[in-house]
């Protein structure tokens, strides 16, 4: 994995990476670029945690990889040597998983609800046709899953263990994480980390892992990506983070970096539709007549 800042990058050689990044742009609506000029190379049998404060741009990211928006040309993200947005069967497929969120649904004012039908978790896993019953029955296992749980009477970090291992029954080649061990006790949490370094190191998958819990992280991950306010500020392989050698732990190093980010104004260019609508005197007014007002009526 190369940053363009380190300079390391093989812009000519993406072929070899299970993800590549070159020039992204993005921006939701009607907001300045939060990522410009971004680039990123993740190599096969990485395990890449990624880091940044709140609001950085790591979930962004991560539903970009995932090809949950489209983003420029389909030279621009690509996954596996495919577009992540435009190939589809990348997803469908099961070579690419996104495990994020949880399972909820938005309604309305009501806003994120959990889902609340009355599903058995075997009705869940055993629904998805086609899958290897040894490495279900190995997931069960692992997740500690009592095929009789009905989805609308279990905890959440039970919800949670069914949405993992439906994720990952089928064999990922690039996994990408967002923060989804935040609901899992500690033994279900080491269990799966150990689940995922097997798959790197047997299989050759790639991991991707947004998270602020370091536990445990500091021999598992073999690469690091740090994101500030949607620029990447460091990415490289964890042997070579230099203040790792001299800090107890990765937390530490990870805090003394958030703790000296300092507030900047972004010198993105401006989007022109984003500014259109942020210098218009009624693009952000909380008094302007919205469709999505309605709701709060
Ligand atoms: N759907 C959206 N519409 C508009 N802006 C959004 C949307 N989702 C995220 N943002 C903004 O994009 C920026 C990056 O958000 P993102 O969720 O990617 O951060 P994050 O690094 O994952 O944060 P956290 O650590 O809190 O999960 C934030 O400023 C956020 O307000």
């Amino acid at each position: 994995m190369a940053s363009k800042e380190g300079g390391a990058a093989a812009a000519d050689d993406k072929s070899s990476n299970s993800i590549s990044v070159r020039g992204m742009q993005f921006a939701y609506d009607a907001q300045p670029p939060l990522f410009y000029d971004f680039n990123l190379d993740i190599s096969p049998g990485s395990r890449c945690l990624l880091v940044g404060a709140n609001g950085s741009g790591k979930t962004s990211l991560l539903k970009i990889l995932a090809g949950k928006h489209m983003v420029g040309g389909r030279d621009v993200v690509q996954v596996l040597n495919r577009s992540a947005f435009h190939d589809t069967q990348l997803v469908c497929g099961g070579e690419l998983a996104y495990l994020g969120g949880s399972w909820s649904k938005t309604v309305g004012s009501a806003g994120e609800i959990p889902l609340q039908g009355d599903f058995s978790a075997e009705h869940m896993i055993f629904g998805v046709e086609g899958i290897d019953p040894v490495r279900r029955e190995k997931l069960i296992e692992l997740l500690d899953i009592d095929l009789q749980w009905r989805m609308h009477k279990v905890s959440d970090g039970q919800r949670r263990r069914v949405q993992i291992c439906m994720g990952l029954l089928l064999p990922f080649k690039v996994l990408l994480l967002d923060e989804v061990t935040v609901d899992l006790d500690v033994v279900a949490r080491m269990d799966l980390l150990e689940f995922f370094k097997e798959e790197c190191d047997q299989r050759g998958a790639t991991i991707v892992y947004a998270t602020h819990i370091f536990d445990g992280l500091e021999t598992w991950a073999t690469h690091l990506a740090y994101i500030q306010d949607g620029e990447l500020r460091r990415a490289e392989k964890l042997s070579e983070v230099n203040e790792l050698k001299t800090s107890a732990n990765l937390l530490s190093v990870v805090e003394s970096w958030l703790r000296s980010e300092t507030k900047h104004v972004k010198k993105k260019p401006t989007n022109p539709t984003a500014h259109n609508q942020k210098s218009s005197p009624f693009g952000t007014s909380p008094f302007m007549s919205s469709r999505h007002m309605a709701y709060y009526r």
